[in-house]
């Protein structure tokens, strides 16, 4: 039997709210005890910068490459996960002799698939410098190098939560997270697992409002309460080739675009971007090879109720159900930390992290480069 590790994952994810912080003890296998977890925003100045370096990015072909601030951007980003690192161990009451491994994502801000192009900002030694632990990170590029797309990733940690499901989760289940981009995973009732991304998640919703209202996010859907869908909007979003190609499996953030200001009031606007990232999971969930009796819905998605009631209309109407993360005794706003917990603890015991069903790598592979501070 393999040992039990005790694990921090850190995501810093598409939406560039913050930095999810979740702590797991784990074999890196079917044994996975869930603790405590922390959200750390962003200040505005800070997620201003990360927007920034997505443009800047923009200008990468090799994956080392870090043109203009990047470079002090990536240490920046990375300080500020240390401090997070050592904010969770004070609530906690832990030090950092107790942690076993941190599995770090850093910042996504270029993902080209078809390039094998990913690149995510984050030093990972000097993360482990920084918090006395062993760090893992990179974890998306040796998929790429095995002809995978580098995500999604977390389908690995969604199978193992998959065996632990209560009885009233019927089979094939699929759990949706909707981030700033969407993904899902499928578990069948065979254990067959196959996941992509599904399409636009809070990206768009969260561009519309802070450019037609000032505010980051449509709070629990109220903007797009007020509204009404715009049938012609949603449905050009959704002939988007990304939904019937061969490929289709990973998105990058600046895929899908947001409206013109012309073309809705914020409402509309706001109401109809709702409709489009719930019909773009069920338009994906298309592709799967049996359709789902259950959705298992995480991320932060799921606390905008316009998402939430179109997904459980348009979902009902093929008979499935629709659940929150919590309705299964999980949490939805630290699932992708804790996988990244998991998947540090798997890429130490050289366990693969992707499979052929979830980013199209020729075969089960394994990733992460480990930094370890002196004196471990
Ligand atoms: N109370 C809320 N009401 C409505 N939407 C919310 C709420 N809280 C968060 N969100 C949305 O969820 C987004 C953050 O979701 P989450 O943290 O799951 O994404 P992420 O991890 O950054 O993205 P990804 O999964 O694509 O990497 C916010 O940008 C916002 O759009
Ligand atoms: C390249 C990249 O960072 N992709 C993210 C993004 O955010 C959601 C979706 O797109 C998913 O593919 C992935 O993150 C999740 C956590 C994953 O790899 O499973």
């Amino acid at each position: 039997m393999r040992q039990m590790r005790t694990a921090i994952g850190l995501m810093s994810g598409t939406s560039m709210d913050g930095i999810d912080v979740a702590l797991l003890r784990t074999d890196g296998e079917v044994r996975v005890v869930r603790g405590p977890s922390m959200d750390i925003a962003y200040d505005p100045s800070f997620r201003r910068r990360l927007q920034a370096a997505l443009e800047t990015a923009k200008a990468i072909e090799k994956r080392e490459e870090r043109p203009g601030d990047l470079a002090e951007v990536e240490r920046e980003l990375t300080l500020r996960h240390a401090a997070a690192v050592q904010a969770f161990l004070h609530e906690n009451n832990m030090a950092p002799a107790d942690i076993d491994v941190v599995g770090f994502h850093g910042q996504t801000v270029l993902h080209r698939p078809r390039q094998a192009l990913t690149v995510q900002l984050g030093d990972g030694a000097l993360l482990a410098r920084e918090t006395g632990i062993p760090v893992v990170f990179d974890m998306r590029a040796n998929d790429m190098v095995h002809g995978g797309q580098g995500a999604p990733l977390i389908p690995a940690y969604h199978a193992a939560l998959a065996r632990n499901l209560p009885a009233d989760c019927a089979l094939p289940t699929v759990f949706v997270n909707i981030g700033g981009i969407s993904n899902l995973t499928y578990v069948g009732a065979d254990g067959r697992i196959v996941a992509f991304d599904s399409g636009p998640g809070n990206t768009l919703i969260d561009q519309w409002v802070e450019a037609h209202a000032g505010v980051p996010f449509d709070q629990g859907g109220m903007i797009a309460s007020e509204g009404r869908i715009l049938p012609d909007l949603v449905a050009r979003y959704l002939s988007n080739p990304f939904f019937v190609s061969d490929e289709r499996r990973s998105l990058d953030r600046n895929d899908f675009t947001p409206p013109a200001g012309s073309e809705a009031t914020l409402e509309d606007g706001a109401r109809s971007l709702a409709r489009v990232t719930a019909a773009a999971i069920l338009k994906s969930a298309g592709h799967l090879p049996q359709g789902p009796k259950t959705y298992v819905v995480c991320g932060g998605g799921r606390l905008n109720r316009a998402i939430m009631g179109d997904l459980a209309e348009l979902a009902g109407a093929t008979g499935a159900v629709v659940m929150t993360a919590e309705t299964v005794g999980l949490n939805g706003d630290s699932m992708e930390a804790e996988a990244w917990a998991y998947l540090a603890v798997r890429s130490l015991e050289g366990l693969p992290l992707t499979f052929p069903g979830t980013t199209g790598v020729r075969m089960p592979v394994t990733g992460g480069v480990l930094s370890t501070p002196q004196h471990r």
